[in-house]
C-alpha cells in the first residue's frame, strides 16, 4: 500500500472535499439563512438552492436546467451547516430519520478529540452534498474513503445533529468539569418498560434528510471513520415525520392522528423554551439545547379495534381534521373549559389536556418525532411506533410532562416506552476550522 493510499483510509484521513459532479452541482449555502427561489421553486425557510456551474463535459447544471430536466428540488436543498445553532432542530422536519446512539471505546481524550474533529468536518461536507473523501481512489489498491452510495443524490436537505450523553462526562476523558449543571440520565418514571438495548449512549447523531439513503449514508460514514474509537449502541430508522414545522402540512402518526399541530414555532418560543443560555453553567451550551429521545412502541392492532369515540377522547382531537374536541378546525385554539352539560368537551385526562402549556405553567417542548417500524415481532404483530424526539433548554421540561403522562395518560394502554436517552446538544459551529467539543481539549 502506498503512502498516498494509506492516507485515503477511513481511519486516518481527515475528511476533505473532492471534485466531481456532486461538488460542482451542490456547492452548499453555508452561512446563508435566507430562502431562495429558482426555476419557479421556493424552498422553505433556511433552504438554499446551491450555486452551480457547468461540468467539464459541458453539462448545464444551473438550477433551472436541473429542474427542467425533472430533477426534484430536494436534490438541491441544503441547509447551512455553520451558524448559531446546529441544524435539525429549528429546521423544518425532513421526511426521514436515522438516529444512532454511540458508545465511546477510545481510551484517551486525544482519541475522542480526533473523532469529534473528524466528524465535525465530515458533517460539513455531507450536509453540503459532498462526499467525505474519495469515492474512487486514484490508485487501484486504494480503499474508498466515502462509501459512495449517495455520490450523485445531492444534499436532500440533510441535517446532522450531534449530542453528548451524560456518561461522556464521567472520569474517562477528564471532562467532568465540562458537564452542564443538572445534566444526568433521565429519572425512572411511571409506565416505562425500558430495554437497555435502546437506552443511553455517550454520543448521538440525529440524521434527517428527504432521501433515507442520504441520512443512512451520513451515519454509516461517520461510524466508519471512527470505527476503532466508537461503537454504535442503538439505531432507529424513522419515516413519515410525525411533527410539523411552520408552513408544513401536519403529518400523521401510526395511530392515524395528525401529530405536531401545536408545536413550538415562533422565534420567541424558541428563545424561551428551546435554546439553552447561561443556566447550564457551560459556555459551549449557550445556543445549544437538550435532546430527549424516547423509542415508543405502539400496540397498533389493539388500537385499531378501539372505537372512534374512544380514540378521539384519548387524544382530545378529531381523527380526520385533527380539531380539538372544543372546536372545528385543526388550528382552533383548544378551550379546556368548554363543557357540554357537566362534562368538559376535551376530557381532563386526554393526552393533549395533560401536556398543553395552558395546564403546565407554560412549559413547552419542541417535538420533532418520526414514525418507525422494526417489521413484525416473533408472533407476527406489528413492531412499530413513534421515535419521540424533543428539544428543550432544560431536560426538566420533558420530565415534567412525562411524569404526568406516565401517571394518567389514557394513551398508555396503547403504548410502551422501550428506549430512552438524553443528550446535550452543543451550540452550532461559527465557521470552518472549529469542531464540536473543541473547548474540552484546551
Ligand atoms: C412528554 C412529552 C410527550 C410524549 C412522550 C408524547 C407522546 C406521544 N404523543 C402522541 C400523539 C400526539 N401528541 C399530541 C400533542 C402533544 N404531545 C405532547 C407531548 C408528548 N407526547 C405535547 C406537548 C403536545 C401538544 C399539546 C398541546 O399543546 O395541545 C397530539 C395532538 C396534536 C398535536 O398538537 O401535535 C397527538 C396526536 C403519541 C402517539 C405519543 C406516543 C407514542
Ligand atoms: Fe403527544
Amino acid at each position: 500500500m502506498s503512502a498516498q493510499d494509506r492516507h485515503e483510509s477511513p481511519d486516518s484521513a481527515p475528511p476533505r472535499p473532492v471534485g466531481g459532479v456532486s461538488r460542482r452541482r451542490f456547492l452548499g449555502g453555508a452561512g446563508t439563512a435566507t430562502a431562495a427561489t429558482a426555476g419557479g421553486f421556493v424552498l422553505g425557510a433556511g433552504g438554499v438552492l446551491a450555486a452551480t456551474a457547468t461540468t467539464a463535459s459541458g453539462e448545464d447544471t444551473s438550477p433551472a436546467a436541473l429542474l427542467t430536466r425533472g430533477e426534484a428540488a430536494n436534490d438541491l436543498l441544503s441547509y447551512p451547516y455553520y451558524g448559531e445553532h446546529q441544524g435539525g432542530i429549528a429546521t423544518p422536519p425532513q421526511n426521514h430519520l436515522v438516529f444512532t446512539s454511540f458508545d465511546v471505546r477510545a481510551t484517551s481524550a486525544v482519541e475522542l478529540q480526533l473523532v469529534l474533529a473528524k466528524w465535525s468536518a465530515a458533517m460539513a461536507e455531507m450536509t453540503a452534498g459532498r462526499p467525505v473523501g474519495k469515492v474512487e481512489p486514484t490508485r487501484e489498491h486504494g480503499i474508498p474513503v466515502d462509501t459512495g452510495e449517495v455520490f450523485d443524490t445531492g444534499p436532500q436537505g440533510l441535517t446532522l445533529t450531534l449530542g453528548f450523553g451524560p456518561s461522556l462526562f464521567d472520569g474517562r476523558f477528564g471532562l467532568e468539569k465540562f458537564k452542564p449543571l443538572n445534566f444526568d440520565d433521565l429519572p425512572a418514571m411511571a409506565g416505562e418498560s425500558l430495554n437497555p438495548a435502546y437506552t443511553g449512549g455517550d454520543l448521538c447523531i440525529q440524521a434527517c434528510a428527504n432521501d433515507p439513503q442520504v441520512a443512512y449514508h451520513a451515519v454509516r460514514n461517520l461510524a466508519r471513520m471512527a470505527r476503532t474509537q466508537v461503537s454504535t449502541k442503538w439505531t432507529v430508522l424513522g419515516f413519515g415525520r410525525a411533527s410539523a414545522g411552520p408552513a408544513q402540512k401536519t403529518p400523521r402518526n401510526l395511530l392515524g392522528f395528525k401529530d405536531g399541530t401545536r408545536n413550538v414555532s415562533t422565534p420567541d418560543d424558541f428563545a424561551q423554551h428551546v435554546w439553552t443560555g447561561k443556566e447550564a453553567g457551560q459556555p459551549w451550551m449557550e445556543g445549544g439545547t437538550y435532546l430527549v429521545a424516547r423509542k415508543i412502541h405502539m400496540l397498533i392492532e389493539t388500537w385499531d379495534e378501539d372505537t372512534i369515540g374512544d380514540q378521539q377522547s384519548i387524544f382530545g382531537r378529531t381523527k380526520q381534521e385533527g380539531a380539538p374536541l372544543s372546536g372545528k378546525l385543526e388550528h382552533d385554539v383548544p378551550n379546556f373549559h368548554a363543557t357540554e352539560g357537566n362534562d368538559p368537551l376535551i376530557p381532563a385526562d386526554a393526552h393533549m389536556s395533560l401536556v398543553a402549556h395552558e395546564n403546565n405553567g407554560g412549559t413547552k417542548v419542541l417535538r420533532r418525532s418520526y414514525n418507525f417500524t422494526d417489521g413484525l415481532d416473533s408472533v407476527g404483530r406489528l413492531d412499530a411506533g413513534l421515535m419521540f424526539l424533543c428539544f428543550q433548554k432544560d431536560p426538566e421540561q420533558f420530565v415534567k410532562l412525562q411524569r404526568k403522562l406516565g401517571l394518567s395518560d389514557r394513551l398508555n394502554e396503547y403504548i410502551r416506552h422501550v428506549g430512552s436517552a438524553v443528550f446535550a446538544v452543543p451550540a452550532g459551529l461559527p465557521e470552518a476550522g472549529n469542531y464540536y467539543g473543541k473547548e474540552f481539549f484546551r
